[in-house]
Parts: C-alpha cells; sequence; structure tokens
C-alpha cells in the first residue's frame, strides 16, 4: 500500500531491549498517554475507559479499537500455575484473560504509548473503548459508551474488536495457519426451563419429580441438534478461500462446494468447534433443584446457553426447541436474546477489512489466507451497530484448538512472544490507518 500524503515517515515498529522489558512486565500506568494532550480519557458506568485520539485530519472518519478488561472466574482446580498469578513461565505469561482479553487491553494501550514517546501524531482520529463488563453482556460499559458516542453524534469507519485469531490447527490436512477476520458474530439466547411440583414426602414419591421431567427434557434437547445450516452465512466464502491451501482433492472439494457441499458440513458437525459455525448450538449451563435429601423437589430450574446460527432468529430457535421439549409441565423463561450481528463488508471498498489484511500481510508474512469468518462467540461489539456497520472482530494472535479449549477454560496463556507481536501488530495497525489510500476502483466497478 502507497504511503499516504504528510507522513515524513513510517514509523519503524522495532523496540529495544529496555522497551521489549517494560513492555512484558508493563503492569505499570502509560504515562505518556496520559499527559498527552490530544488524548482524552473518560471513566464510563464507573470501570469501563473511553480513550479519544484527536487525529490532525478532521476529514478522516475515526475508528474504534475495542477490548475488555474483565474475565470469567478460574477456580485453582487445573491450572499450572494460579489463574491469577500472571507468572511468567517458559515464555509464557499465565493466567485467565491472556487470551480472553486482557491482551487485547494492555496491547493497545502499550502500542499507543509506545508510539507516542515517538512523537507520533495521528492523522485519523480513534476510539479505545476498554469495557469492563463484557462477560456479563457490557451493559454498564460497551452500551453506555455507545449511547454517550452516539448522543456526541459519532459515527465511525470501523470497529475492531475481539472474536477471532489466526487460526492453525483447526482444520484436519489444512497445514497451513490462517487469517479469520469476524464479519459476523452469532446471536444469544439464555433460556430458562423450569419445573414446578408440589412438593411431599420422599418416602412416597409421584411417578416423575421435577427434576426427572426436567432432566428428560434436556436430553431430548441433547439429543436432538439443531438443523445444519451448512450454506447459509459468511462459512462458505471462508472455506472457498482457504481452498488453495488444501492439498488435492480437498482443494477440489471446497471449490465446488455446490456439489461437495453435504459432505463438508457432515465433516464439519463431527469436531464440537467446527461443528458451532454450521448449526445453531445448545449447552447445558447451569442446572439448580432440590432442597432436602427425603422432601420431593418443588422446582427444577436449568440454563441453557444458545448460540443463534447467522440463517436463524431467535424466535425461530425458541420455537425448535419447545417442539423437542413437547413437555407442557416445562416453563421457558428467556433471560437474554439478540438475533445474529449483520454480515460487515469484506470487499476491496471496506477500509477495516482491508487495514487489517493489509497488516496481517505485512507482521505475518507466512500466513496466506485471510478469509471473513463468523464469530461463533459473542462481544461488545454487539453494542456498537448504531455507529457502524463496519464490525471485525480480530486478534492478531495465533491460536490452536488447545488454546481455544482454555479460553474460559483451565491453563489460558500467551507467549510473551505472541503478546510482543499483538503489540507490534497494533502498532502498525494504527499507522496503516494513517496513509492507507482507497484502492483504485476496478473499471468494473465505476
Ligand atoms: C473454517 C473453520 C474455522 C475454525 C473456526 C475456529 C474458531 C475458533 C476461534 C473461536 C474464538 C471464540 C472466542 C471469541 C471471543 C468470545 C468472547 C467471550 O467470551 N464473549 C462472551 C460474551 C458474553 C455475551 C453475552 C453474555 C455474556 C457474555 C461470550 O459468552 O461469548
Ligand atoms: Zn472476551
Ligand atoms: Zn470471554
Amino acid at each position: 500500500m502507497s504511503t499516504g500524503k504528510g507522513r515524513e515517515r513510517h514509523i519503524p515498529s522495532q523496540f529495544n531491549q529496555g522497551e521489549r522489558f517494560a513492555m512484558k512486565e508493563a503492569l505499570k500506568v502509560f504515562p505518556t498517554i496520559f499527559k498527552t494532550r490530544f488524548i482524552q480519557h473518560e471513566v464510563i458506568g464507573e470501570y469501563s475507559h473511553l480513550f479519544t485520539v484527536q487525529g490532525s485530519d478532521p476529514s478522516l472518519q475515526p475508528y474504534m479499537l475495542m477490548a475488555h478488561s474483565d474475565v470469567v472466574p478460574a477456580p485453582d482446580e487445573g491450572w499450572e500455575v494460579p489463574p491469577f498469578s500472571g507468572l511468567e513461565h517458559d515464555g509464557f505469561i499465565h493466567g485467565r484473560g491472556t487470551l480472553d482479553n486482557k491482551n487485547s487491553l494492555m496491547a493497545i494501550l502499550q502500542a499507543l504509548e509506545l508510539l507516542l514517546i515517538r512523537n507520533y501524531i495521528p492523522r485519523r482520529s480513534f476510539f479505545i473503548a476498554l469495557g469492563h463488563d463484557e462477560e456479563v453482556s457490557g451493559q454498564n460499559g460497551a452500551q453506555k459508551i455507545s449511547a454517550l458516542l452516539q448522543a456526541r453524534g459519532v459515527k465511525l469507519a470501523f470497529i475492531v474488536d475481539e472474536g477471532n485469531f489466526i487460526l492453525d490447527g483447526f482444520i484436519p490436512y489444512l497445514k497451513k495457519p490462517f487469517a479469520m477476520i469476524a464479519v459476523s458474530e452469532k446471536g444469544g439466547i439464555n433460556l430458562r426451563l423450569q419445573v414446578n411440583m408440589t412438593p411431599g414426602h420422599s418416602s412416597a414419591p409421584p411417578k416423575e419429580t421435577s427434576i426427572g421431567i426436567l432432566a428428560a427434557a434436556i436430553s431430548r434437547l441433547e439429543q436432538t441438534p439443531l438443523p445444519n445450516m451448512f450454506g447459509s452465512g459468511p462459512l462458505k466464502t471462508t472455506l472457498q478461500e482457504l481452498a488453495n491451501e488444501f492439498p488435492f482433492p480437498a482443494n477440489i472439494v471446497l471449490r465446488n462446494l455446490w456439489l461437495f457441499g453435504p459432505l463438508v458440513s457432515r465433516l464439519m458437525e463431527r469436531n464440537y468447534i467446527t461443528n458451532a459455525l454450521v448449526r445453531t448450538t445448545m449447552a447445558l449451563t447451569m442446572f439448580n433443584a432440590g432442597v432436602k435429601m427425603n422432601v420431593i423437589p418443588p422446582m427444577a430450574q436449568a440454563i441453557i446457553n444458545l448460540r443463534i446460527h447467522p440463517a436463524q432468529t431467535v424466535q425461530e430457535v425458541l420455537e425448535l426447541i419447545k417442539n423437542i421439549v413437547a413437555d407442557d409441565r416445562v416453563q421457558f423463561h428467556v433471560l437474554t436474546a439478540f438475533d445474529p450481528l449483520p454480515v460487515s463488508p469484506s470487499d476491496h471498498q471496506a477500509l477495516g477489512y482491508q487495514l487489517l489484511r493489509q497488516t496481517i500481510q505485512s507482521i505475518f508474512p507466512e500466513v496466506n489466507t485471510i478469509a471473513p469468518g463468523i464469530c461463533i462467540g459473542n462481544t461488545d461489539s454487539r453494542h456498537y451497530t448504531n455507529l457502524t456497520t463496519s464490525i471485525y472482530r480480530f486478534n492478531p494472535v495465533y491460536l490452536h484448538p488447545q488454546d481455544f479449549r482454555s479460553i474460559h477454560g483451565i491453563n489460558e496463556k500467551i507467549s510473551v512472544q505472541a503478546y510482543e507481536t499483538q503489540v507490534k501488530f497494533i502498532f502498525e495497525f494504527i499507522q496503516n490507518a494513517d496513509t492507507y489510500q482507497e484502492p483504485i476502483p476496478h473499471l468494473h466497478e465505476l
């Protein structure tokens, strides 16, 4: 990409030993950020942070970088090192949040700090939104920041948030890593199923108790996966982009999904991660029932966490669930629900997507394929659809299947090298956002 006007020099992302040590040990605040005149810092919803970095060229539409500081719980059991120790061991920084998503929060601030130390002044304004409650839906963090920016009349060129990675080892026969930039994310439902029953003495039990009725309903749900929706949504594009990375005959299969789609969809549903790309998934995550060992349980409750495929809606999924349960004694309570997010643009004119491509190609030259895809998890960025139609969920970090299992699981860790590279990526990305030249539209696009 040619450098833009007004930029004397591109600041090389080389960091000296002292900076690298500081980067790794950066538990201190970032002093240069907080004393820079063109950066405004606000605390929103008590614990979220919004930085406004004012650029020198007001004609350039601003963008936003997002991350979150909160994490899911982490009991000590199973962890190689205590989950909140932040211990560095064998070249890795261990702990809850090192992949989801403190790594991004720290890397964004660290990259900006290193740029400011080098007297960097951005041309394109940007926001840094750091939520504090993403893992419990983002209502007091991201949602409030979004409302505040909307009230200020802000419109964003694009957003980059957590959500997908440079994926390595997720697909059989695919030996090379590829970058999947999530241009959408699945919808979600937190659904409570409940059975109420008159309590009594357990010495004379009814034929079925509330626990038995609910357990049978849950079992029917687990035994009845929702329809395989392969072929609708961004996945086909993802696979077609990947076709060249596969050996014969897999490459032929992926180039002819009109014919081999049913085969590929069956293969994808065999693996629990790729299965999440082809259907709405259901996970029974909580089950509460019973008051005493010798009392017929008055109530049984279960929580099911559903992630809705882009081709379905909340209402359609609720209908499917009720038909599978097929028991009037089971009551349904929708706790939270939202439809799948719109698909963001990934064509040549899509500034945010093309900036990510450009920076991935620069920092990760070994990654040959960059493809749009879907995020199977949910992110705070869903609260910002009022400010932009271009939302990209991508962290510039390699992810292997065992790393994915550690997200919300045990032994979450990030290598020091991966963290340094994430800082380097953001350091370059912010500069690329300043100098990016729109590609000249092809004749047929004029
Ligand atoms: C073509 C084959 C490609 C293979 C695909 C492999 C995908 C592996 C990467 C998946 C990464 C998933 C993690 C994304 C970030 C999720 C962040 C998170 O935990 N979000 C919470 C947010 C939330 C939402 C609603 C209520 C409470 C919390 C979540 O639960 O999703
Ligand atoms: Zn997260
Ligand atoms: Zn998470």
